[in-house]
């Protein structure tokens, strides 16, 4: 958390095959049954990056590889405001095991737009098509 409360949340783009992984909260979680991008609270004297990796392993039981920093998103949700600080990252070896979510996806970037995203990752998503986009 920072000075103003804000609770600062990264969050994992990882690609492999052209394609982007997706996780669906479970039912037991806030936002329950919608789709974000892998992830959780920055920890204090802890890195971004770190915490990302952290994360995921306990998460997904798999290693990642942060490389790029994307644009944060600042959301309010009833009583409490996330910053959602998004990196791209390389998938870096182990098999998927779900320890919290409901479901996870590998996704093409054209399907991104069909899913129920926590309202904070829409603009993630947005940025990460137009940056797609500049790629080709
Ligand atoms: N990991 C992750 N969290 C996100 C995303 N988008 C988004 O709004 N969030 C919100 O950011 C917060 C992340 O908290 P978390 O996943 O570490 O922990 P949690 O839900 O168990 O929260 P709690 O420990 O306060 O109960 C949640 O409120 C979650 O809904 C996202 O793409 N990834």
């Amino acid at each position: 958390m920072d000075a103003t409360g804000t609770i600062k949340v990264v969050c994992a783009l990882v690609e492999q095959f052209g394609r982007v992984l997706v996780t669906q909260r479970s039912e037991h979680m806030r936002e329950a049954l919608l789709w974000e991008f892998p992830g959780g609270k920055v920890e204090a004297c802890e890195t971004e990056t770190a915490c990302l990796v952290r994360e995921i392993r306990e998460e997904l039981n798999i290693a990642i590889a942060p490389y790029q920093r994307l644009k944060p998103v600042v959301h309010g949700y009833p009583g409490r405001t996330i910053e959602l600080i998004p990196y791209l990252c390389h998938y870096g070896g182990g098999v998927i095991r779900l320890h919290e979510h409901r479901s996870y996806h590998w996704v093409s970037p054209a399907d991104l737009a069909n899913y129920t995203w926590c309202p904070a990752d829409l603009p993630v998503v947005q940025e990460y098509l137009q940056l797609l986009k500049n790629r080709e």
